[in-house]
């Protein structure tokens, strides 16, 4: 995709730590000050001239992450290809939120309530924090409740994504906590869209996981038990495949799962904390791009509650061999 770059002059590292703490709220590329960054963590002007973050690692990977929507569109592995996979539908002018990447759905996963996957991944998020830990860079983002998100759901909350590029690696920190006075209830979601040929693509590690599919019923999604394997008469091996429309919530997923992306490569998915996952395939909903990506999605299905000050912790680590 066609970007804007305009990067702005990094600070000297300072040798001790390589870290700047300040806040930087992601409204307009303008006020950019340079002070927000450290080395590696370079804020440019992205897509619609929106504020990205861009990480470079010291081997040559780069991510970017979008303020609007704390949406991570792009992991560049070091022998050039991104991961990663944006909508051709996608639009960068804040009207809807960025269809790609790695948006966030919270406080709800959907169908429910307020607006489909909730109001995070169409929110300013701001850099609170960014270091370089031995050249590895590090952002920190931070979104909390504004009116428009107390128009919706009306509590206090503290949203903390932090991020760290390793040279096969992106891994991802959630940290939502609760900053009312009153308990609350939330599920959310990484709604993950990986690049992939969706034919040769498959999903390892979901045997045996119970089900919520939600074809052909969206509303009333079936129960089951993920039984899928796929033979060529010699190897038996427990992957799922997306031979068509795929919408399905696994429950109680395991830690660990890789996704063969049927491009050359397999993307290990682990995460702590993030007890489910969803695959979703849009089939011929979305006929000009369903051929190129796959989501594998981490997430939290069933409600999570926190009382006052308790904070709720979920870790993502994407890598590549
Ligand atoms: O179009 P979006 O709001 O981004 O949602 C896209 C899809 O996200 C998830 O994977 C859900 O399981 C689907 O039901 C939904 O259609």
């Amino acid at each position: 995709m066609a970007m804007l770059s305009m990067p702005i002059s990094l600070p000297t590292p300072t040798p001790s730590s390589f870290r700047r703490v300040n806040r930087f709220k992601g409204m307009t590329f303008a006020s950019l000050s340079s002070e927000t960054t450290s080395v590696g963590v370079k804020v440019t002007e992205g897509e619609g001239k929106l504020p990205k973050v861009v990480l470079t690692s010291s081997q040559g990977s780069e991510a970017d992450i979008y303020l609007y929507g704390g949406c991570i569109t792009s992991w560049r592995v070091p022998n050039g290809k991104d991961l990663l996979f944006v909508r051709p539908d996608a639009v960068f002018n804040k009207k809807k939120p960025i269809s790609g990447g790695l948006p966030h759905c919270f406080p709800q996963f959907g169908p429910g309530q307020i607006q489909q996957h909730g109001f995070a991944r169409n929110m300013d998020w701001s850099i609170i924090d960014s270091e370089n830990v031995e050249g590895n860079p590090v952002v920190t983002l931070e979104l909390k409740d504004e009116p428009y998100s107390r128009s919706m759901w009306d509590f206090s909350f503290q949203a903390l994504f932090k991020v760290i590029l390793k040279t096969n690696s992106l891994s991802t920190e959630l940290v939502i906590t609760n900053t009312d006075n009153k308990p609350f209830s939330f599920s959310t979601a990484l709604h993950s869209y990986f690049r992939a040929s969706v034919t040769g693509a498959s999903v390892r590690g979901l045997k045996g996981c119970k089900t919520l599919n939600k074809e052909p019923d969206p509303e009333n999604p079936l129960e089951g038990k993920e039984e899928s394997f796929v033979s060529n008469l010699i190897i038996f091996m427990d992957v799922v495949t997306f031979p068509g429309f795929v919408d399905c919530i696994y429950l109680d997923a395991p830690n660990e799962l890789h996704l063969d992306n049927g491009l050359g490569d397999t993307i290990s998915i682990k995460n702590t904390n993030w007890t489910d996952a969803v695959l979703w395939n849009p089939h011929l909903q979305m006929e000009a791009c369903y051929k190129d990506f796959v989501c594998v999605e981490n997430a939290k299905i069933g409600t999570q509650q926190l009382e006052p000050g308790q904070s709720w912790t979920a870790t993502q680590l994407l890598s590549v061999e």
